[in-house]
């Protein structure tokens, strides 16, 4: 299939995320007073950026695991069905543990992930998106933490893809389509 063109405007700069992931890290540290050693685990593929920047923000002693799900593929749609492609390595009972995703858009995803982690009973478990877009929301579902509440655009960058492409801006951008604009 060919890719209708298009081309990104930014919409959150390097510079905002970085600040915002020193704020929100700070505020991590203090939510987990007492743990010896936090599990962080980024939500793949998606989240793998923004769990780098924030594990080197985050001043206490962390294991990082993945966990591999998808239900867009190559598309700008939610199959609605949350598919797992790699399981943690670890195990998670009785640990504390921090979910790390980069964005809840109709929060299939991560109530899907949410079900799958509590059943392994972690001691404490709480959920961290950079971004959030609560207009789409189809399932109740509110991250702990929230870096950016977004309006409804498709957006990409900081490792987050459209068509397995853009993964690697430094910053948010909404995806425009060309012929949107001229029509
Ligand atoms: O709230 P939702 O509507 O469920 O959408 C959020 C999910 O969509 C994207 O994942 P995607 O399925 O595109 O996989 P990827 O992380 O590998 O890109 C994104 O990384 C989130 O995990
Ligand atoms: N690329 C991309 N994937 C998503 N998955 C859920 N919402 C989005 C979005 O806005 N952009």
């Amino acid at each position: 299939m060919t890719q209708r063109p298009y081309h990104i405007d930014v919409m959150i700069s390097a510079k905002a995320i970085a600040a915002r992931i020193e704020d929100l890290a700070r505020t991590i540290r203090k939510e987990y007073p007492d743990t010896d050693k936090l599990v962080v685990i980024g939500l793949l593929r998606g989240s793998f950026v923004f769990i780098a920047d924030l594990v080197r923000e985050l001043d206490m002693n962390v294991e990082v695991d993945f966990l591999e799900v998808s239900s867009y593929g190559d598309g700008m749609e939610s199959s609605r069905n949350v598919k797992i492609f790699k399981d943690l390595r670890g195990d998670i009972e009785g640990r504390d543990v921090l979910v790390v995703e980069d964005i809840v858009d109709t929060g299939h995803t991560l109530t899907s992930v949410m079900d799958l982690l509590r059943s392994r009973h972690p001691r404490k478990i709480e959920t961290i998106a950079l971004l959030d877009k609560p207009v789409r929301r189809e399932v109740d579902f509110k991250a702990t933490w929230t870096g950016f509440e977004i309006p409804d655009a498709f957006v990409v960058g900081y490792g987050i893809d459209f068509a397995q492409a853009n993964r690697n801006l430094p910053y948010i951008g909404t995806v425009v389509f060309d012929d949107d604009e001229t029509a």
